[in-house]
C-alpha cells in the first residue's frame, strides 16, 4: 500500500515517520501548499517524495488529510474524481461539520478520524517519532463508509499501536469540546489575563509548575484553533457558559467569605482524579 499525506506539520509529519517505521506504506508521498515548508520537509526527510496534488491522488491507496479543519472542507472538490478503491482519512479535531459536508460521491471512501494525541507545537519541525503509539484514535460515523475503507483505516491505526474508539460525530464533538477545546480556550484566556497585566514579566518571573502546566497549550497555533472553535461553535458556547457558572460561583463564595463552601467546591473538583 502507498500512503499520501496532505499537510506535513506536527500530525502529518509524525504520521509519515510512523508509517515508515512500521513498514505500513511501501512509499510515503507528501503534498504541501507551503513553499517554506517544502524545504523543511525535504531537509527532515519526512516523506519519500513531495508531489503535486494530482500526482498524490493517483499514486496513493490511502490519502491522509492532516491540515486545519476548514482546509479539509476546502479540499473536498479535489477528490470528486478519485478511484473508488482510494481511501481518504482526515485527522481533524472536529468531526460533525466535516462529516456533514463530505460530498455524497466520496462518502463511502472518507473515514473521519481524530487522533487524541498532539502537542502545542506546529509545522514540519514539530513532527515526532512516537506521537501515536499507545494513544487513542476516534473514528466517527463508520456506518456511512464501505467496509473496504474502514478495514484499511483500522489496519493503519492498529499497526501504529493505536487504540480505536468508534463514536458518532455529534457525540465526539461534545466530548472533544470538554476534554480539549474548552481547556485550550481557558489556557489562551489565562495567558491573555497575565499578558494584559501592567507588568507581565514580573509575574512570570515567579511562575512555578502549576502556571506552566496551565499555560503550555496557550502556545498552540491560532490558525488551527480558530477553525476548531468555529466548527464546534455551539458546543463551545454551552461549555463556556458552564465554565462561567463555575467561575461566578467561586467568585461569589470569595466575595461573601464563604470559605468552607469554597473548600467543599474544591473537594468536588478533586474527585475528577478518581476517574481520570
Ligand atoms: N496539533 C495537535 O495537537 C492536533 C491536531 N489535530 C488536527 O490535525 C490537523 C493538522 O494539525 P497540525 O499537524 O497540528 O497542524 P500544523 O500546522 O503543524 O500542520 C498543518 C500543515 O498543513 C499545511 N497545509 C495547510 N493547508 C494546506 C493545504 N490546503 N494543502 C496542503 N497543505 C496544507 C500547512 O503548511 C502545515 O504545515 C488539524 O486538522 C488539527 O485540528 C488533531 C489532533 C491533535
Ligand atoms: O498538547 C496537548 O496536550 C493537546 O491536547 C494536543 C491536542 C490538540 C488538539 C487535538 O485535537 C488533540 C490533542
Amino acid at each position: 500500500m502507498n500512503i499520501g499525506i496532505i499537510g506535513l506539520g506536527l500530525m502529518g509529519g509524525s504520521l509519515a515517520k510512523a508509517v515508515k517505521r512500521y513498514g505500513i506504506s511501501k512509499k510515503v508521498y507528501g503534498f504541501t501548499n507551503s513553499e517554506k515548508n517544502k524545504k523543511e520537509i525535504e531537509e527532515l526527510g519526512l516523506v519519500d517524495e513531495l508531489v503535486d496534488l494530482e500526482t498524490l491522488k493517483k499514486v496513493s491507496d490511502v490519502i491522509i488529510l492532516s491540515i486545519p479543519v476548514d482546509a479539509i472542507i476546502s479540499m473536498f472538490p479535489n477528490f470528486l474524481d478519485i478511484d473508488e478503491k482510494t481511501t481518504i482519512i482526515d485527522m481533524g479535531s472536529t468531526k460533525e461539520y466535516i462529516v456533514k459536508n463530505i460530498p455524497t460521491k466520496i462518502r463511502k471512501n472518507f473515514v473521519a478520524a481524530h487522533p487524541m494525541t498532539g502537542t502545542e507545537r506546529n509545522g514540519p519541525k514539530a513532527a515526532m517519532d512516537n506521537l501515536y503509539e499507545g494513544k487513542t484514535v476516534v473514528l466517527c460515523d463508520l456506518e456511512d463508509n464501505a467496509n473496504f475503507h474502514v478495514n484499511k483505516a483500522f489496519k493503519i491505526f492498529q499497526e501504529m499501536g493505536m487504540r480505536i474508539v468508534v463514536m458518532n460525530s455529534h457525540e465526539h464533538d461534545v466530548n472533544a469540546c470538554y476534554i480539549s477545546h474548552l481547556p485550550h480556550l481557558i489556557s489562551f484566556s489565562l495567558a491573555n489575563t497575565v499578558m494584559s497585566h501592567q507588568n507581565p514579566k514580573e509575574i512570570i518571573a515567579l511562575a512555578a509548575g502549576g502556571f506552566k502546566d496551565m499555560s503550555r497549550i496557550a502556545k498552540s497555533s491560532p490558525r488551527m484553533w480558530g477553525d476548531i472553535f468555529k466548527q464546534n461553535r455551539e458546543n463551545m458556547l454551552l461549555s463556556i457558559k458552564y465554565f462561567e457558572d463555575q467561575m461566578n460561583e467561586a467568585k461569589k463564595m470569595i466575595e461573601d467569605e464563604r470559605y468552607e463552601e469554597l473548600e467543599d467546591w474544591m473537594k468536588r473538583a478533586n474527585s475528577l482524579h478518581e476517574i481520570l
